[in-house]
């Protein structure tokens, strides 16, 4: 389970990115965060895992805290937080297999790591996780030989390896087409169901979190405005996030994605016919 504790960040620049937020996520539970550009969705992220350091608050995962620890024990902590990102983040030269293995590195010695000589359970988990995200018949492709969708399987695999005790997940479907972005999405929800894996999906798509998510986050100028199961997330509570302008085009624009899609699938079914 995570706690945060009125957490507060005020960058050097005196921009207030958050301000005393609070929220608790438990096991297997799935929060999508959401909000306009600037509300803090990336510093609370950053935050969580201690890349930014919060101005005051607290931040516990199951019952550790993890503000205020020294580099080395921060190091031990971060371990246990499994990141997934927009651009997947892979070594694009090496094997889809080597970049899962990757999760391990903060595990072992600098030896293991520096000759890539990983402990045979790490192997074995390895592959039960390509497996597990649909890859196992690529397991020894090099990384810039998939496609958007394969590559965001690996950066699942990857965190997953890492044996996480949450996961934090920034803008997962940004760069895949509306289809890749639902299968992936779907992907995570089930794993983190399998797993008791808490997780925050910082998502910019409105539709694609209210069909998926089983919990949504609204934050508007660093602070929670919205904190509740999708179906609570009315017109009313979307315009009190992003203000009425910005949600109205954001509504046209996911029509326009839904239109473009239904008919690229018929021209589909008219060459194939
Ligand atoms: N490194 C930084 N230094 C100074 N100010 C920053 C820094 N990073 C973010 N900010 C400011 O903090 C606020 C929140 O930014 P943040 O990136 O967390 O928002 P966001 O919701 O993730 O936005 P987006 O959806 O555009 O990524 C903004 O006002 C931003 O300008």
């Amino acid at each position: 389970m995570l706690t945060v504790t009125d957490l507060t960040k005020t960058y050097k620049t005196g921009d207030k990115a958050l301000a005393e937020v609070s929220l608790t996520v438990p096991k297997g539970q799935v929060v999508g965060l959401i909000g306009p550009s600037g509300a803090g969705k990336s510093t609370l992220i950053r935050c969580i895992n201690r890349l930014v350091e919060p101005t005051s608050g607290k931040i516990a995962l199951s019952g550790a805290e993890l503000t205020g620890l020294g580099p080395r024990a921060l190091r031990r902590e971060r371990r246990r937080i499994g990141m997934i990102f927009q651009e997947y983040a892979l070594v694009e030269r090496l094997t889809v297999m080597e970049n899962v293995l990757s999760g391990r590195l903060g595990y072992v010695s600098f030896w293991q790591s520096f000759t890539r000589r990983f402990p045979s359970a790490d192997i074995e988990r390895a592959y039960r996780l390509l497996d597990r995200v649909g890859l196992m018949e690529h397991a020894d492709k090099r990384a810039d030989a998939l496609s958007g969708g394969q590559r965001q399987r690996v950066g699942i695999a990857r965190a997953l390896s890492q044996e996480p005790e949450l996961l934090l997940v920034d803008e997962p479907t940004a760069s895949l087409d509306p289809k890749t972005s639902r299968q992936i999405m779907r992907l995570l929800i089930e794993i983190c169901a399998e797993r008791g894996l808490p997780a925050i999906v910082n998502i910019h798509d409105v539709p694609l979190a209210q069909q998926f998510m089983q919990r949504i986050i609204g934050l508007r100028a660093g602070r929670v405005v919205f904190d509740g199961p999708p179906e609570q997330l009315t017109e009313s509570v979307l315009t009190t996030i992003y203000g009425a302008e910005d949600w109205t085009a954001m509504r046209k624009d996911g029509e326009a994605d839904r239109v473009a899609e239904a008919e690229a699938v018929a021209r589909l079914a008219m060459i194939s016919a």
